[in-house]
């Protein structure tokens, strides 16, 4: 029960509801108690009857008054029934609500780090199945708790208090119930754990096929898909019998304990009635009833258990997550405004998971409203310079500066939203083309967005969909064109107007006439801004005021267009190059 202990905050803050509902749900077992022995008063007063101890006619009232109270009893039993689940059940979907917005919080919260080390799949989990499971905890297994517990308190003193002996014989089974319930519900649990792991291989297998569809067609691999797919249904098949089996154990068991209980009661009963040792016949009728009240609490107390442990274990691993600390911290309280000057001081910077050193030490400045261009081979340390400068992850070694200040004593709110960084892959959502854009500053009017897309030139793509801004773009915007996505990126960006733009070779995508309209257009809006271009093509460098050129994360050149075009290395060669292949 230690992990769940950190639900102890949420009881705290529903005690009052919690507190009402124990009361009701205490009441609403109390209510159900009366109808057994009405029943056996009933069957009294039929007997009194019989043998000339009362009339027809007092009979007929004594029936008439207890049906009232049996229904009276049962009227009310329902009703609060029904107020014990409005109010205990809906505490724990307020629990699980309040769990699950502070696990999507904390998830917010942490470093991309974390983000690499976790799959999606197992964050999805957590936040969806876990919770479920941690619910259970917090609402069921409360209620059939409380419930059982004052079934116990009230109806075995009672049953032993009527007729001892009787109550001693008919308990009997009982525990032997509750255990094998706790049996088969640890069986079931670790099966049904099986079936969800399946059905998660399966789902991110269907995914992966679905979202991959265009290179499985392209590559004509569907037998191989489609036997894959047959493969992991046959385990799937074989998983989910091996459950059902043990499923099917459950009720049989169930109803085979209560026979054998009511067999004791009937036998017993009868026997005894006959020595004289029961004084009515009627309690044979209402013990069997009590058995069959019981049956169900008995068992619930071996669900239970497996309940609270399977809570207990899903607890465990939200809680893992919950006490990950993000490495990237922002320690700087009060807001602090940012001009835009970068320094790199000898940076030297590894890639925890991989190991990879992606820069060494790298020393550069760039001056408020400056546009520097990083050029290099793929894996030359690129966007990782971009990462940096928006503390994305901190430098292993030396310092990253901004305004003369190392970027961990920056409010990071008020770098982040000093940056406008269009990443070299855009990601789009499942939403219109203006909430997309939109994204970069909540409270911008339509103007505005139309101003900013016409600047990224796209805005022309836009107004030829049919709902134009309205457009809504799917999964991952699959319905815009690689170059479009990165121009709807490209004026999301521009719609923030930061200090800084951090471009991560986002005009890959477009072709070079565009590109120039493009870069002409930044040009206008970038000059007060500092901007950094990573690109691979000396059309998107020539014109910014420093070109850094890196090579397995070191600067190997540094320099105007015109001062690099005069040296022999990298950059010469490569616009050279490229001059030769436009002109070709
Ligand atoms: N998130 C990451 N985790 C681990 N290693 C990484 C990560 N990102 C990049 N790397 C590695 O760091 C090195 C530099 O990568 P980076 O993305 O900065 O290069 P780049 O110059 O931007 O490349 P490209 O031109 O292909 O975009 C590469 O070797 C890459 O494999």
């Amino acid at each position: 029960m230690k992990e769940l202990k950190h639900l102890n905050k949420y009881f705290k803050k529903y005690w009052l509801k919690l507190l009402l509902g124990i009361i009701i749900t205490i009441i609403a077992r109390v209510f159900s108690l009366v109808m057994p022995s009405y029943v056996n008063k009933s069957i009294q007063a039929v007997e009194d009857f019989a043998s000339d101890v009362i009339t027809l006619s007092d009979a007929k009232g004594l029936l008439l008054q207890y049906i009232l109270i049996i229904v009276g009893a049962a009227i009310l039993s329902g009703l609060f029934t029904f107020l014990m689940r409005q109010t205990i059940i809906n505490v724990s979907r307020y629990i699980e609500y309040d769990l699950k917005n502070e696990v999507f919080d904390h998830y917010q919260f942490l470093s991309l780090n974390f983000y690499k080390k976790n799959r999606i799949g197992d964050l999805m989990n957590r936040i969806s199945e876990d919770v479920n499971q941690v619910r259970l905890y917090g609402g069921p297994a409360i209620m059939y708790g409380i419930q059982t517990l004052t079934l116990f308190v009230c109806l075995i003193p009672l049953m032993f208090i009527k007729a001892p002996t009787l109550a001693a014989y008919t308990l009997l089974p009982l525990p032997i119930l509750s255990v094998l319930i706790y049996q088969i519900s640890k069986i079931i649990h670790r099966r049904s754990t099986k079936v969800q792991e399946y059905l998660s291989t399966l789902s991110t297998f269907t995914q992966e096929s679905f979202s991959g569809i265009s290179v499985i067609k392209a590559y004509s691999i569907e037998p191989r898909v489609n036997a894959e797919l047959r493969d992991l249904a046959q385990e799937g098949k074989d998983t989910s019998m091996a459950l059902a089996k043990v499923n099917a154990w459950f009720f049989p068991l169930m109803i085979l304990l209560i026979g054998i209980s009511n067999v004791f009661v009937i036998y017993i009963g009868g026997r005894q009635y006959i020595n004289g040792e029961i004084e009515t016949i009627g309690i044979i009728a209402e013990f069997i009833l009590y058995v069959n009240m019981l049956t169900w609490p008995v068992a619930v107390v071996g669900w239970l258990t497996s309940i609270v442990q399977r809570a207990e274990a899903s607890q465990k691993r939200i809680n893992e997550f919950l006490k990950e600390e993000p490495s990237i911290q922002n320690k700087i309280e009060t807001p602090t405004p940012i001009k835009g000057n970068i320094e790199f001081k000898d940076v030297t910077f590894t890639y925890e998971d991989t190991d990879i050193t992606a820069l060494k030490d790298v020393s550069f400045t760039i001056k408020a409203g400056q546009t520097v261009a990083i050029l290099g081979k793929t894996g030359s340390g690129k966007s990782t310079i971009l990462d940096l400068v928006a503390r994305l992850y901190d430098a292993t070694s030396g310092e990253v500066l901004i305004d003369g200040v190392p970027v961990q004593k920056l409010n990071l709110n008020s770098l982040r939203s000093s940056i406008g960084a269009v990443p070299q892959d855009a990601f789009l959502f499942s939403d219109t083309i203006e909430n997309n854009i939109r994204f970069g500053n909540e409270n911008a009017t339509h103007e505005e967005i139309v101003e900013v897309a016409k600047k990224a030139v796209v805005h022309k793509n836009i107004e030829g969909f049919a709902k134009k801004y309205d457009t809504i773009l799917g999964e991952r915007g699959i319905t815009l064109s690689g170059g479009q996505k990165q121009r709807v990126s490209i004026a999301r960006a521009l719609l923030k107007d930061p200090k800084i733009y951090l471009f991560d070779d986002c005009l890959s995508a477009v072709d070079t006439e565009t590109e120039e309209e493009i870069l002409n257009n930044l040009k206008r809006v970038s000059e007060s801004k500092t901007t950094l271009i990573v690109s691979h093509r000396v059309s998107s460098a020539k014109n910014a005021d420093k070109i850094i050129v890196l090579d397995k994360g070191k600067i190997i050149q540094e320099g105007t267009h015109e001062e690099l075009n005069n040296t022999d290395g990298y950059y010469k060669k490569l616009y050279i190059d490229q001059l030769s292949g436009k002109e070709s």
